[in-house]
């Protein structure tokens, strides 16, 4: 389903620091796409370029969605502190041109805090709120830049569940993350950034194979 979404000898600096090296990489279309590597790789540089965000997608991103197409959670807060979680759901519905929200099955941890305001919110609650949000907005692809920090681990299986709802229904989802417990090994694919370079392009399971390991928690702990 969908195009071909590819970075094709891509090649960034920033200041005098080489972030990539001719990297080459495949994003898959209806699939998890997750970016792994060490702090300070340059996933959030590259989420940033794939989403577009100051118009400046390099020539070497090709058959990406246009801005309008995707939706890019960063790791801002995007909301004003003072609406409730409904008047947030019904804005972006509104924007969204769906209509009864009444009809719709809101999450239990949503429906708990609908006249709540955001800004009372826990961190953990705010994050859930955004990405539940966000994945209601019709997207072809949905951007997230590390949504399972400070997620305890029964919230962040909740976030990555939604987020693989959506690539059931088709859309694309991109992940950039340092939690790998609720990936579904068979059916996410991974981009493995390593010194300036893409080490790793495939399904995770393979990348499993590969190496030997069970699980990717267990690998990367030893490094990335
Ligand atoms: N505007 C900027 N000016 C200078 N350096 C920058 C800028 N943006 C990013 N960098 C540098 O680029 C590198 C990559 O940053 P990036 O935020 O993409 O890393 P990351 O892989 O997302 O890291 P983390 O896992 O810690 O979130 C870092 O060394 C960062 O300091």
């Amino acid at each position: 389903m969908g195009e071909k979404m590819e970075i094709k000898n891509f090649s960034y600096s920033i200041g005098k620091q080489l972030l990539f090296d001719d990297i080459s990489l495949d994003i898959k279309p209806a699939m998890m796409n997750i970016i792994v590597g060490r702090n300070g790789i340059g996933k959030t540089v590259l989420l940033d370029l794939i989403s577009n965000l100051d118009n400046n997608r390099p020539i070497e991103f090709i058959g990406f969605p246009t801005n309008k197409e995707i939706i890019y959670q960063t790791q801002g807060v995007p909301f004003m502190s003072d609406a409730t979680i409904q008047d947030m759901v019904r804005m972006v519905y509104d924007i969204a041109g769906i209509e009864c929200v009444e009809n719709l099955t809101l999450p239990a941890e949503i429906k708990q805090n609908w006249n709540k305001r955001f800004g009372d919110l826990s961190g953990g609650e705010r994050r859930l709120v955004t990405i539940w949000i966000s994945s209601i907005v019709p997207r072809d692809m949905y951007i997230f830049d590390e949504p399972l920090a400070n997620l305890d681990p029964n919230m962040a299986n909740k976030v990555m569940n939604i987020m693989y709802g959506l690539t059931k229904s088709g859309k694309t989802v991109i992940l950039a993350t340092h939690q790998y417990d609720d990936i579904q090994i068979n059916d996410t694919h991974m981009v493995y950034l390593k010194d300036r370079h893409v080490v790793y392009d495939g399904l995770v399971s393979a990348y499993l194979n590969e190496v030997g390991g069970e699980t990717l928690q267990e690998l990367f702990k030893k490094g990335l």
